[in-house]
């Protein structure tokens, strides 16, 4: 399942209508998913709905739902508000249909006197069939006001395929939106989505399948696989092999944790706790002396390997060749050995992941990454997304897939880029595919979640699986502890650091 920008949208639609099926059978389609959909929550024919329809295909689809409902008995208002002289021919199909089919049917919003009345009337449904992806420039305040109208009426809200007024590719608003508490969108999901606000003005999201046609998806660059519940749990199997029951700590691998001198350890603590929960045989902690008890009081489980300044190299190399992946970064300090240490993993010939401190060092100084020796996954989020690709982080937030596109083909490293909804670019040879996480909560946003992630992904390494695999796992299995957590009023608010690594399994 994909989410995809309108233009890629719209080649899908083409590309379909182009192999025989008619844009009427899509829309149709698309129409029924709409009204199953209402028929579902609102069983009871006297429902009063309004459908607001501008002059695109989005208000033919509009005008489709609307002649489904008539047709089942519901009472149903259809309101212009588009541009008569630029009506698509679908839209003048549409009405044709409903007007020879219902000699009583009327459209409103064309001047009649009851316009004001049938607008300003109640409805237990109101359809919002104004703009879909054909929106590509402001409208400007008349329509501002007509939509923020909609939004201050009472009644459950229903987008088709997208609210208007929100960019189905970013996610920017054009001028207002329409806040819905349903989306029904056709084919696929649309990146804009998950951008900027279109989480929080689409509400609940449904999916219609509408007869697209798959084959087309191999010639589009620009979209995103969706990484949700249902594709966690189809395909876990991949990341989670069964564990042997002939078997020793060894078999499960051992993770190695680099801690700086003058490091945050509950970073590096979270981290190693999330690493054995996720099933890695043994973990081992490098860090300075004066930490030995404190590691040894909070993970007894842990090895803990302690190095003295004036020989920090040496043992390090030795302690990273004694693992199976070194994670660096949770809790380190920028600091002069902060920097030896990362620029002598890098020069390793190891498996690494670099998350936090270690990116922020990174980002000073790219050269020693671009040439490096070690086989390595990088989990930034935003901020630190923005330091790499020395841009302010406004710019990087509003053009995420963007950036990690770019920054993950030039330095040649898969990668996620956290946020609300992260994304994953993976790597392997020349093929690019990105990825987009849906599973998680605002719960994860708390200091020591991303510590969490750090230790997930590097826990599924040790275990064998492939740097790809463990990234892309690591992220789901990460938000899925959170939503596993997400059961009360105050779950999301209660949710900390320590609550995910007991919810990962
Ligand atoms: N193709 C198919 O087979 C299927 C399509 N389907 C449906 O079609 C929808 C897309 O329809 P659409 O392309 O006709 O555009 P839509 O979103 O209705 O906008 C209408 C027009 O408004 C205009 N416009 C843009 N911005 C503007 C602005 N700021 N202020 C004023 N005007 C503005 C712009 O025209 P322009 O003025 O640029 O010539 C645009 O064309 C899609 O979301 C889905 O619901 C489904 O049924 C499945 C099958
Ligand atoms: N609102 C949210 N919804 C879903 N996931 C979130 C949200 N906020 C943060 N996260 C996730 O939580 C983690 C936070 O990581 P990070 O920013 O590195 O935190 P820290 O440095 O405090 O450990 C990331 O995996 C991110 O995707
Ligand atoms: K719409």
């Amino acid at each position: 399942m994909y989410a995809l920008t309108a233009k890629a949208m719209r080649y899908m639609d083409e590309y379909t209508i182009g192999k025989g099926i008619p844009s009427a059978v899509l829309m149709e389609n698309a129409a029924g998913g709409l009204v199953s959909e209402i028929i579902s929550r609102f069983p009871d024919k006297d429902t009063e709905v309004l459908i607001v329809v501008g002059h695109g295909n989005n208000g033919a689809d509009g005008l489709c739902v609307a002649r489904w409902l008539i047709q089942l008995g519901y009472v149903v208002n259809v309101y212009f508000v588009g541009d008569r002289g630029k009506v698509s021919q679908a839209f003048t199909d549409q009405l044709r249909i409903l007007t020879s089919m219902s000699k009583s049917f009327r459209m409103y919003g064309l001047g009649s006197r009851d316009d004001l009345k049938i607008l300003q009337q109640r409805y237990d449904v109101i359809v919002d069939g104004i703009f879909g992806i054909g929106l590509n420039r402001r409208f400007g305040a008349n329509f501002a006001k007509f939509i923020e109208y909609l939004n201050t009426k009472s009644g459950f809200k229903i987008a088709i395929d997208i609210p208007s007024g929100l960019n189905g590719t970013t996610g920017g608003i054009m001028d207002a939106v329409f806040k819905a508490d349903l989306t029904v969108t056709f084919g696929n999901y649309k990146t804009g989505m998950f951008f900027g606000e279109g989480r929080v003005v689409s509400g609940e999201v449904k999916l219609i399948d509408i007869g697209i046609i798959k084959s087309g998806y191999s010639t589009i660059d620009d979209k995103l696989f969706i990484c949700d519940k249902k594709f966690l749990d189809d395909t876990r199997h991949l990341a989670l092999v069964p564990r042997e029951e002939r078997s020793h700590k060894g078999t499960f691998g051992s993770v190695g944790i680099v801690v700086g001198p003058n490091a945050m350890m509950g970073a590096s603590m979270l981290a190693a706790k999330a690493a054995y929960r996720c099933g890695c045989g043994l973990v081992k902690i490098f860090c300075p002396n004066k930490y030995v008890g404190y590691f040894n009081v909070a993970i007894p489980e842990a090895v803990v390997v302690p190095y003295k300044n004036d020989d920090i190299t040496g043992a390090m190399t030795e302690f990273a060749s004694s693992v199976d992946v070194v994670l660096v970064g949770p809790g380190l300090k920028e600091d002069s050995t902060g920097r030896i240490l990362v620029k002598q993993l890098l020069a390793m010939e190891i498996k690494l992941v670099i998350d936090a401190g270690a990116l922020n060092i990174i980002a000073r100084n790219l050269k020693p990454f671009r040439k490096r020796r070690a086989s390595c996954v990088i989990t930034p989020h935003v901020g630190e997304m923005a330091k790499l690709c020395d841009e302010d982080i406004k710019v990087v937030d509003k053009n995420k897939v963007g950036f990690i596109k770019k920054f993950s083909q030039h330095y040649n490293v898969s990668m996620v880029v956290k946020s609300d909804v992260s994304l994953i670019s993976l790597l392997n040879g020349n093929d690019q595919r990105l990825f987009l996480n849906t599973l998680g909560n605002s719960g994860l946003a708390t200091a020591g979640s991303g510590d969490v992630l750090a230790g997930t992904i590097t826990s599924l390494i040790a275990q064998g699986n492939s740097l790809n695999n463990s990234l892309i796992y690591g992220v789901m299995i990460h938000g899925n502890a959170a939503d596993k957590l997400d059961t009360g009023e105050d779950a999301r608010r209660k949710m900390m650091a320590s609550d995910i690594v007991d919810s990962l399994f």
